[in-house]
């Protein structure tokens, strides 16, 4: 046998389905949470000789779920994650964990105070990952479809014998936005305090304002622009990562049927798109990556 080297190792339980339904109130509050868990430590002798003695049952980890709900409440996916992450850190032989949220938004409806209808597209994102005591925060969101259908452009780029694409002064600009931020001003650990919900909110709003305010040379340059204008949110924001599709909406050529198409009907083709992503952080900050260690 071969001198070989295992790393990398984690365990845990992926995609817990937890809704919690909180009835404290005249009306009922619904969250509604898809929790992945993740522990990293001590756990080698279970991969090379069946040694169980260290692994905290993967199912453990999703009981941990439900009852830590129940004993802490849910008030923000960061906040429940934060609640794991405490619990989880503290167990023997484990050295770092990494916990994932995504939460669905339902709305009430007007009948009464306990019937509800799923509102918006998007997935509202959380992570929390922990190194010993060092704690990362990280939010986002993603399935934020936007679309504008004029105060787009797309010209200058270079030429070559394999170019057809025509440079345009108006084009559908349309995209899916996934954007993940980190919450820290410099210590491993998130900010004191910090209201999740608000700050998601505001972010959400400023991401989305950023992008119809933008007249847009390039699906690039919308993506700066809704980066720093999510990062102008608050100082307690470090960096954000926004990956988006550009979902190409074609003019179509409507001669061959005696039409002229003044930028009225469209193709909206579904692949191949484009693939643009960039991360900007406040200067002269730490970057920090573990914190985004493992998320896509
Ligand atoms: O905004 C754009 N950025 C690109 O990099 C690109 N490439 C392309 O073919 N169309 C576009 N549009």
């Amino acid at each position: 046998m071969g001198d070989y080297e295992l790393s990398d190792l984690q365990h845990g339980k992926a995609e817990c389905r937890l809704v919690r339904v909180d009835r404290s109130g005249e009306h009922h509050v619904l969250h509604d949470l898809n929790v992945t868990t993740q522990l990293r430590g001590d756990f080698a002798t279970a991969y090379t000789e069946g040694d169980n003695s260290h692994v905290h049952a993967t199912d453990t980890q999703k009981n941990s779920v439900f009852a830590l709900a129940r004993e802490h409440g849910v008030t923000s996916p960061e906040a429940f994650l934060l609640v794991l992450a405490d619990h989880w850190a503290a167990q023997p032989w484990v050295t770092g964990t990494w916990f994932a949220a995504e939460q669905f938004a339902w709305e009430r409806l007007p009948a009464n105070g306990h019937s509800f209808v799923r509102s918006g597209q998007e997935t509202r994102t959380a992570w929390v990952q922990t190194y010993g005591d060092d704690r990362f925060v990280l939010a986002g969101l993603k399935d934020l479809v936007v679309l504008k259908s004029t105060g787009s452009e797309f010209h200058g780029f270079p030429r070559d014998r394999f170019t057809t694409l025509a440079e345009t002064d108006d084009r559908i600009l349309a995209t899916s936005v996934t954007a993940t931020w980190r919450y820290g001003s410099g210590q491993a650990r998130p900010p004191e305090g910090v209201d999740y919900d608000a700050m998601h909110a505001a972010v959400r709003t400023a991401l989305l304002d950023a992008f119809a305010r933008t007249h847009s040379l390039a699906l690039q340059q919308t993506i700066h622009a809704m980066a720093t204008a999510a990062l102008d949110v608050s100082p307690e924001i470090a960096e954000i990562r926004i990956a988006c599709p550009n979902k190409h909406h074609f003019l179509v050529d409507l001669t061959p049927f005696d039409l002229d198409n003044p930028g009225e009907i469209f193709f909206a083709a579904d692949r191949p798109y484009g693939l643009i992503s960039a991360t900007v952080s406040r200067a002269g900050g730490a970057g920090e990556p573990r914190a985004w260690s493992g998320i896509g």
